[in-house]
C-alpha cells in the first residue's frame, strides 16, 4: 500500500483490513505519548483485566500503562503486566495502535504485546481485576457477545461490549499471531468514546 494512503502516524508495508469514517479528516496532533498494552493467552483462554479506576475505568482491557523515561516499551510492558496482574510473561511485540481523543492535541502511541505462557497467578490489584475469557471462534470474533449468549466453553465470552470500541478489529489478529497496525480517532458520546475515523491493517 502506498504510504500516502496510510493514516498519519502509521508507516511500513501494511494491508488494510478495515476502515471507516471516510467522510472525516484525521485529527492533527503535535505530541505523542507512549503506552503499552499486554495480552496473555493460555491455550484456549485469554486474560483480560477489568479496569477499576483512571482512564478506561469500567472497561476490560489488556494490562498496560505509560512508558516511563529511560524504559523501552518492552520493559514498560513487562513492568505494567507485573504491577497490574502479578504475573510475568515472555511478551512479544504484536502491534502498534495510535489513538486520538477529541479535544487533545496529543496522540496515544500504544505498543501492544502478547505472550503464550506466564508464571505466577493473576491477582487483583487496586487498578485491575484479572479474569480469563474463552477463545472459541464465536467468542473471539464477537458473535457470542453480540448475541448475548455465553460461550460454549466453561469460561465467559470476550466482553467486547465492555471494551474499547477498536478492540474487536485487532484482537482476533493478535490471537492468530498476526502483526497489526491501526489508528482510531475517538470522540465522546455521552460517557464513552466511539470511533469517528479508523483504519486497521496487517503488517506484510
Ligand atoms: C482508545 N482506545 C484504547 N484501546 C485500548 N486500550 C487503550 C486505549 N486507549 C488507552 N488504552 C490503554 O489504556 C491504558 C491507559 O494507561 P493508564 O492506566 O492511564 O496508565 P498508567 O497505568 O501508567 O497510569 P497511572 O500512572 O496508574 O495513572 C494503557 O494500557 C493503554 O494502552
Amino acid at each position: 500500500m502506498d504510504a500516502t494512503d496510510l493514516p498519519p502516524g502509521l508507516d511500513g508495508n501494511l494491508v488494510e483490513f478495515v476502515k471507516g469514517g471516510c467522510e472525516f479528516e484525521w485529527q492533527s496532533y503535535t505530541k505523542t505519548r507512549f503506552y503499552t498494552n499486554a495480552f496473555v493467552i493460555n491455550g484456549n483462554k485469554l486474560l483480560l483485566g477489568f479496569k477499576k479506576r483512571g482512564f478506561g475505568a469500567n472497561l476490560y482491557n489488556g494490562f498496560g500503562g505509560k512508558v516511563e523515561p529511560g524504559e523501552t516499551s518492552a520493559q514498560a510492558a513487562a513492568r505494567e503486566l507485573k504491577e497490574e496482574s502479578g504475573i510475568d510473561a515472555p511478551l512479544e511485540h504484536a502491534g502498534v495502535l495510535i489513538f486520538l481523543t477529541e479535544g487533545t492535541d496529543w496522540a496515544f502511541h500504544i505498543d501492544v504485546f502478547s505472550a503464550h505462557s506466564h508464571t505466577g497467578v493473576p491477582t487483583e490489584t487496586d487498578e485491575m481485576r484479572p479474569e480469563w475469557f474463552s477463545l472459541t471462534e464465536d467468542s473471539l470474533n464477537g458473535n457470542d457477545d453480540r448475541l448475548g449468549i455465553s460461550s460454549s466453553s466453561d469460561l465467559p465470552s470476550i466482553p467486547y461490549s465492555k471494551m474499547w470500541a477498536d478492540d474487536i478489529y485487532w484482537l482476533p489478529h493478535l490471537v492468530e499471531g498476526k502483526k497489526f497496525r491501526g489508528r482510531a480517532d475517538m470522540v465522546k458520546d455521552g460517557d464513552q468514546f466511539i470511533m469517528r475515523k479508523f483504519w486497521f491493517g496487517a503488517v506484510c
